[in-house]
């Protein structure tokens, strides 16, 4: 793990949407597309907004969620419409987005044909994921119904997942597949993150499930 700190939160989300483009474009002089994974929540979204109008080739760029509230676009609560509307804008609008929520309350009712739709664009190229306080990523939460699985070094691609606390069912890229990201970033603000962060390197992912991917990610913080 690697951390890089910020003076404040603007200086973070400049730099971390330089540091994302950059890597998309260094993808995009070997390979003939591009997979960026993002997440959802509420820090992301001044990282999208300076990363939406970054110069590179977006129409060669896949989008995808590391996790998705089982909702449909028009729920608050979606995180496809916090991507539609933060970063697949500007230049940005001309990516593809892969959309994991495909009906229907339960997800395992689908699983294997949204799996079906990703595995084409593994691995990733590009990954940014968040952190809760509480020490998950994506959607591995601590206790979390599929956390066993999702942890699995022969998880599937996407695991479904109920934790008690959360107010609908989650889907998520399982760990095997975050850590397969060629960059793989994560970025948390605020000392109470920070803290758990620290903690998290010194617990196992069962019990800090942030920590499966530790090793991988190249960590972006500010107070
Ligand atoms: O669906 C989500 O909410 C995210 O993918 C999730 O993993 C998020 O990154 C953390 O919960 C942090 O959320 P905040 O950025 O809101 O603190």
């Amino acid at each position: 793990m690697t951390l890089n700190e910020y003076p404040d939160a603007e200086m973070l989300a400049i730099n971390l949407a330089n540091v994302l483009a950059g890597k998309l474009t260094a993808t995009l002089m070997h390979e003939d597309r591009a997979t960026l994974v993002v997440p959802g929540g509420t820090t992301p979204g001044p990282i999208f907004d300076a990363l939406c109008d970054a110069d590179l080739d977006w129409s060669r760029v896949n989008v995808m969620l590391s996790d998705e509230r089982w909702v449909p676009e028009d729920d608050p609560r979606s995180n496809t419409a916090l991507v539609r509307r933060r970063l697949l804008t500007g230049r940005a609008a001309a990516a593809t987005f892969l959309p994991f929520y495909a009906g229907g309350d339960d997800p395992e009712d689908v699983l294997s044909e949204v799996e079906a739709m990703i595995l084409p664009h593994l691995p990733i190229s590009v990954a940014l994921l968040g952190m809760g306080v509480d020490m998950h990523t994506a959607s591995l939460f601590p206790r979390g119904d599929n956390l066993r699985l999702a942890l699995d070094p022969a998880a599937p691609i996407l695991v479904s997942m109920r934790a008690q606390g959360l107010d609908c069912t989650r889907v998520s890229l399982s760990a095997r597949v975050l850590r397969d990201a060629l960059n793989l970033h994560l970025v948390i603000t605020g000392a109470e993150k920070r803290a758990a962060l620290d903690r998290a390197t010194r617990l196992p992912p069962q019990e800090a499930p942030v920590a499966a991917i530790l090793d991988e990610a190249e960590v972006h913080w500010a107070e």
